[in-house]
């Protein structure tokens, strides 16, 4: 059988601490291939840094181990940095949360959309622009002209971020990583920013790996869910079967889901040994 696209065994990160090195993701095992796998469990159960690993992106002081890492059958764990930046927006993309924090304010849009093709391609000035207003136009975005010469803070929450999905598109990666792409959006937009992200992975045939901690938003928007507690994987199902997992944590954490009332607030924190 062909390799998936991601695979990850054993996987573990920690950082040190008075009391040795403290695993915040501790043995994990999972593969994405082209579908859409979400990574969900409460805060501080270790999805962000599962991501980040796969990135090339943990802070400093943290250690990776795992028996494999692998994106495409390129073993990642011996990359060298002149590897993880041809990766990084080529190979594989990351949306972070709040665009507010990704883009920056001094450059214009088009610039930082095209970015990417001025790093990895050799595309002329006018062929990076056309692209690049391509791809505003594919995320959605009415009058790409106007946008791309436009500086972040003229857009709104839900143009940035479709702005920063374009910037992470337009070299199509195989692989999109997005950390909580939408908890700065409102519930319309977040529903929106989902439907354009599940057409773009299935139109490019990419994976996306999803992490949330919203548990009605990956039932409706993921193939598979990963469960995360302390660390550890708890289980891993079909996403439209969260209502009736197997686990007794996961069922908490969907009776737990945000609800209209409750939107907008975080999950509760239930102990690893509760
Ligand atoms: N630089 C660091 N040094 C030590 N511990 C850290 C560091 N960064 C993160 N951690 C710890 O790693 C654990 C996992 O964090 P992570 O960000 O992966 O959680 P998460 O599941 O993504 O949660 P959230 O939804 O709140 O982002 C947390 O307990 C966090 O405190």
């Amino acid at each position: 059988m062909a390799e998936p696209l991601l695979s990850a065994q054993d996987l573990s990160v920690s950082f040190p601490s008075e009391a040795g090195p403290l695993p915040v993701v501790d043995g994990i095992s999972f593969a994405v291939d082209r579908e859409i796998v979400a990574l969900v469990g409460e805060s501080g159960s270790g999805k962000s840094m599962t991501g980040r690993a796969i990135m090339g992106l943990l802070p400093r002081q943290a250690q990776v181990r795992a028996t494999r890492l692998s994106f495409e059958g390129q073993d990642l764990l011996s990359l060298p940095p002149s590897g993880w930046n041809a990766l990084r927006g080529n190979g594989i993309g990351l949306v972070l949360q709040d665009p507010k924090y990704s883009l920056n304010p001094a450059h214009k849009v088009g610039r930082q959309v095209e970015e990417t093709l001025l790093l990895h391609t050799r595309l002329s000035a006018a062929e990076r622009r056309e692209r690049a207003l391509d791809m505003l136009h594919t995320v959605g975005l009415p009058d790409p002209k106007r946008v791309y010469a436009s500086y972040p803070a003229a857009l709104s929450g839900g143009m940035g971020q479709r702005v920063m999905i374009a910037a992470m598109l337009i070299n199509r990666p195989k692989l999109l990583i997005a950390d909580e792409p939408t908890s700065a959006l409102d519930r319309e937009l977040q529903g929106q920013i989902l439907t354009l992200l599940r057409s773009l992975t299935e139109g490019f045939g990419m994976g996306l790996l999803l992490i949330s901690h919203d548990l009605q938003q990956i039932s409706q928007f993921a193939d598979r869910a990963i469960v995360m507690r302390g660390g550890r994987i708890e289980e891993e199902l079909a996403s439209g079967n969260l209502a009736s997992a197997r686990s007794a944590y996961t069922r908490a954490l969907w009776a737990a889901r945000p609800s209209a009332e409750t939107y907008g607030t975080r999950l509760p924190v239930y102990g690893a040994g509760a």
